[in-house]
């Protein structure tokens, strides 16, 4: 029997994704290592938030391959295990931090003293604490988008899948941030996937998904992208990969 705890936290291959007639993902091949923190990188519009929101199995017109934790995407058994904040903070403005944090470890199942202890947890996780006691209707909104990043580390998920979560951010909410993604990585085991269209976040990254246009331009770490295209810099790197990539679309 295959064991579904044993290789990459997520695998596509032939992976296709159709929005309103159009192909926006096009037979896209990656892994994802388990227990790492990968950059999802790319400029607006490419279909990151697409490929995010397939990876969660909120996605419609999927077609190919795409394994999360060795389960097909969207299966009953991973909810639990993953976890996804999108762009838009989803908490409720007339809670509390708090209060939005215990209602939805109430909703995971968490109870008595177990539940106290997540919700306090996930509050110091991403420095909240505080401010658990404010309405998230009179939070900023890199506090608001901080609230939901706590709602998704409660139960402690395997995979985190984080839609720009540093969008907004001061620089040194941004670095605490990537410390506590890599501490996460390093002491839970957790992989995340997230995404940016910055490509300054890029060497905090283990590992890079670089997409342009509905396609995977590369999937390596900083270093060797660096290396294997000869430039100094991600943005750089990226600006040769698309040169590549028109000049081999211009000879076919
Ligand atoms: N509901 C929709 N119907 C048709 N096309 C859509 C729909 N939603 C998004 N798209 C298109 O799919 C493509 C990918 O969008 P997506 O939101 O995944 O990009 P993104 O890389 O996350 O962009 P951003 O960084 O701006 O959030 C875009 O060209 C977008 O116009």
């Amino acid at each position: 029997m295959m064991n579904s705890d044993a290789g990459p936290a997520i695998r596509a291959d032939g992976l296709t994704v159709v929005r309103g007639g159009r192909t926006v993902l096009d037979d896209l091949a990656f892994e994802v290592p388990r227990s790492t923190v990968t950059g999802l990188l790319g400029p607006s519009g490419c279909g990151k938030s697409t490929l995010m929101r397939a990876i969660v199995g909120t996605q419609a017109k999927v077609t190919g391959t795409l394994d999360v934790l060795g389960r097909p995407a969207g299966a009953a058994p991973l909810r639990s295990r993953v976890g996804y904040v999108t762009q838009s903070p989803s908490v409720y403005a007339d809670l509390t931090a708090r209060q939005n944090l215990d209602y939805f470890a109430s909703v995971l199942g968490l109870t008595g003293a177990a539940r106290r202890e997540q919700v306090e947890h996930a509050l110091a996780d991403v420095d909240l604490a505080s401010h658990a006691d404010v309405l998230a209707g009179n939070l900023s909104g890199g506090q608001l988008s901080r609230v939901s990043l706590a709602v998704a580390l409660l139960g402690t998920p395997e995979l985190l899948v984080l839609d720009e979560p540093t969008v907004g951010l001061d620089p040194v909410l941004r670095r605490d941030l990537w410390n506590l993604f890599h501490r996460l990585a390093a002491e839970r085991g957790t992989t995340l996937l997230i995404s940016s269209h910055v490509m300054d976040e890029a060497d905090r990254c283990e590992r890079l998904l670089l997409m342009r246009a509905g396609r995977v331009l590369a999937d390596d770490t900083p270093d060797a992208l660096r290396s294997r295209t000869g430039t100094e810099t991600i943005e750089d790197a990226f600006l040769h990969l698309v040169d590549t990539a028109r000049r081999k679309e211009a000879l076919r």
